[in-house]
C-alpha cells in the first residue's frame, strides 16, 4: 500500500493538526531530551529533541515502517536481494565492511572472501606505493595520487579524504578531478611531476565521458613526460567493474582494482573506489572506517526502531517531509573538514530518492526525496542562516558537530561548538515579542525606535533541528556517520516504495550532450533541438575563439 494511503499516515496527518509548540514539547515533558536522545556506542550521539514530534508520533512512525514491512527490506539488505530491478542488480554494499568470517550469498555464492581479496589486494599495492617500491618511470617513489573519476567514484574518495586529512600521514597526496571542465584537470597538474604521480583511473562502467576524457588527457600529459608508450603502465591503476574496458583502455588487467555489480556507485566508497583513501590514511584506518560502518550497519539490522538511528532520521524525513510539507533538508557540519559532505549527501540521496515512481512503475502519490542541502558551519551563519532563522520556508535543519579536534586551538574550538548549540537553540525557541521588547527597552531605545524595529527582531522559532554529536572526528567514527546516511537514505526510499538504488534521470543529458559535442565541433547542424538551444549553439559558434587561441 503507498505510503499515503496508509491509515497510519492518515492518523499522523491528523496528529500533526494539533501540533505542540517546541517550547510547549519541552515545558510540558521534563524527560524529553533523555527520550529523544539515542547513542551508538560512547561516541556518537543523535539529540532529536528539537524536532515536533513526542514519543506517541514517533511510535507510530515506526509502526507505519512495521506495516510498510521495513524489517524485512532491513533484512533483506543483509542478504541476497532484488532491490534494484530495472537495473537487474542486487544491492549489497553492507558486504563490503563484513569481517572475513562473515557469510552474505549472492545468487548461490559467498561474497565475503572476494571481498577480502580484493582488500588483500589494496593493502599490497599501500604497500608498495608506501614504502617506495612501486616507482614512476625515472624510479622515483610515488608522492601524488590523482583520482580521475566523478558522481560515486570521486564524492566519497574526495569527501573522506578531506575529512580524515589529520590521519593523511602516509606522506601520499591526494587530489581529485572530475570535472569536464579542463580547468580541473589542468590545474590540478599544474603544480604536480609526472615522474612521481599516479592515477587511479575510477568508474564502475569505465564509460562515464568526463572520466575517460580526463584520463586520456592525463596520459598524453605523462606520455609527454617520459615519452615511452610502456612506462605509462607504471603511473595509472584503474578501479571498476568492466574489465573488457580497462584492458581496452591500455591499463594492465593486473593493475586493475575490482567491485561488483551489486555495489551502487554512491555506495561505493567501501570498495576499491576507497583505493585513494587507502593510500592517503593507510590500509589500516581505511580498515577502521569499514569497521565503523560495520558498526551501524549492525545497529540498523539489531536495533528495535524507536531505538534505531538511521530508522529515527528516516522517519523523521517522512514526518517532515511528508506530513508537514518541508520541502528541503539542511546538513550543517560544524567541521571545516567535513566541507564536502553536503555535496557527497547530495549524490547519496537525491539520485537514489529524487524518483516519481514506484517500484512497480506507477506514479507515486506522495512526495519523495526533499532536497538536501548544506555546508559547513559556522561558514553557513554568516551566509544563509537569516533565511532559516525569519524566512517563511521552513528547512529542518541536521548539525554535525565534533567535541575533540587534533588542531590545537581550545578557544576555537569551543567557539565552533558553542556556534552550533546556538543555532539549534535560536531555531527552536526564537525570541518572543515580549523579549525583543524588553531588550530594546534596557537599551535605552526610545518608543517609537522600538516599534520600528520590533517586528524585524521577532525571531517565530518552532524550527525544527537534529543534533549529530561526536567525540572525534576518526576513521571509525565517519563510517559510522556515512553509513548512517546510507541507511536513512534506503529506509525513506522504502517507505516512498521507489527504488533507490537506479538513477535512469541522469541519462537522458547525457545522450543530448554527446549529440551536441558535434554540433559545437561543427560537425553536425542543431536543427534537432529546440529554438533555444539552437540559439545558444548560434551565440557559443559565432564567440568561440579560434582553436590555438584559447
Ligand atoms: O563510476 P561511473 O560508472 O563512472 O559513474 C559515475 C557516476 O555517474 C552516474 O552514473 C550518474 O551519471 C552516477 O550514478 C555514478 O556514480
Amino acid at each position: 500500500m503507498p505510503l499515503s494511503q496508509h491509515p497510519l499516515f492518515k492518523a499522523l496527518q491528523q496528529s500533526a493538526q494539533h501540533l505542540p509548540s517546541l517550547a510547549e514539547h519541552f515545558a510540558g515533558n521534563r524527560q524529553r531530551v533523555q527520550q529523544l536522545t539515542f547513542h551508538l556506542g560512547d561516541n556518537l550521539l543523535v539529540d532529536i529533541s528539537r524536532q515536533q514530534v513526542c514519543t506517541s508520533v514517533l511510535q507510530q512512525l515506526c509502526e507505519l515502517a512495521r506495516q510498510m514491512n521495513l524489517p524485512k527490506a532491513i533484512a533483506g539488505l543483509f542478504t541476497d536481494n532484488n532491490f534494484n530491478p530495472t537495473e537487474q542488480r542486487a544491492v549489497l554494499h553492507t558486504a563490503l565492511r563484513m569481517p572475513a568470517g562473515a557469510t552474505l550469498e549472492h545468487k548461490g555464492v559467498n561474497v565475503i572472501p572476494s571481498v577480502h581479496a580484493e582488500l588483500a589486494r589494496i593493502r599490497h599495492f599501500c604497500q608498495q606505493v608506501h614504502t617506495g617500491k612501486w616507482c614512476g618511470y625515472s624510479g622515483q617513489p610515488i608522492q601524488d595520487v590523482v583520482n580521475i573519476g566523478i558522481g560515486g567514484s570521486d564524492l566519497g574518495p574526495a569527501m573522506v579524504c578531506e575529512a580524515l586529512t589529520p590521519y593523511c600521514t602516509t606522506g601520499i597526496r591526494t587530489h581529485f578531478v572530475s570535472n569536464i571542465d579542463p580547468a580541473h584537470l589542468a590545474t590540478t597538474l599544474e603544480p604536480l611531476n609526472p615522474a612521481t604521480t599516479l592515477f587511479v583511473v575510477s568508474s564502475k562502467s569505465f564509460g562515464t565521458d568526463e572520466t575517460m576524457s580526463n584520463a586520456i588527457a592525463a596520459r598524453k600529459w605523462l606520455l609527454n613526460d617520459c615519452g615511452d608508450d610502456s612506462l605509462v603502465q607504471l603511473h595509472f591503476v584503474a578501479v571498476s567493474t568492466n574489465h573488457q574496458k580497462v584492458v581496452e583502455f591500455g591499463i594492465a588487467a593486473e593493475n586493475m582494482f575490482t567491485f561488483w555489480d551489486w555495489v551502487g556507485g554512491r555506495f561505493s566508497l567501501w570498495s576499491a573506489i576507497g583505493l585513494p583513501i587507502a593510500l592517503a590514511v593507510g590500509f589500516e584506518r581505511f580498515e577502521a572506517l569499514l569497521a565503523g560502518a560495520h558498526t551501524m550497519d549492525e545497529h540498523l539490522r539489531t536495533t528495535p526502531f524507536e531505538q534505531n538511528i538511521p530508522v529515527l532520521l528516516a522517519l523523521l524525513t517522512i514526518w517532515n517531509h511528508n506530513i508537514l510539507g518541508h520541502a528541503s533538508e539542511g546538513v550543517f557540519p560544524y567541521s571545516q573538514l567535513m566541507h564536502r559532505f553536503p555535496a557527497f549527501l547530495q549524490q547519496l540521496n537525491m539520485e537514489s530518492n529524487g524518483k516519481s515512481v514506484m517500484l512497480d512503475g506507477t506514479p507515486v502519490s506522495h512526495a519523495t526525496g526533499p532536497i538536501v542541502w548544506g555546508d559547513v558551519g559556522s561558514n553557513s551563519q554568516h551566509a544563509f542562516f537569516q533565511l532559516l532563522h525569519q524566512g517563511t520556508t521552513v528547512v529542518p535543519a541536521e548539525f554535525i558537530g565534533f567535541v575533540n579536534s587534533p588542531y590545537d586551538f581550545p578557544a576555537h574550538r569551543h567557539k565552533l561548538l558553542a556556534n552550533m548549540l546556538a543555532q539549534a537553540e535560536a531555531l527552536a525557541f526564537g525570541k518572543s515579542a515580549a523579549d525583543v521588547e524588553a531588550g530594546l527597552k534596557a537599551e535605552g531605545l526610545s518608543e517609537q525606535r522600538i516599534s520600528e524595529l520590533l517586528p524585524s527582531k521577532v525571531m517565530p522559532g518552532n524550527r525544527p533541528s537534529t543534533v549529530i554529536l561526536c567525540k572525534e572526528l576518526t576513521p571509525h567514527t565517519l563510517g559510522s556517520l556515512i553509513a548512517l546516511y546510507e541507511h536513512k537514505t534506503f529506509v525513506q526510499g522504502v517507505l516512498w516504495g521507489v527504488n533507490s538504488f537506479d538513477q535512469w534521470g541522469v541519462e537522458l543529458g547525457k545522450k543530448l550532450a554527446s549529440g551536441l559535442v558535434d554540433t559545437l565541433a561543427g560537425k553536425s547542424n542543431a536543427t534537432a533541438h529546440s529554438a533555444a538551444t539552437q540559439n545558444l549553439v548560434k551565440q557559443i559558434v559565432d564567440w568561440k575563439a579560434p582553436e590555438g587561441e584559447q
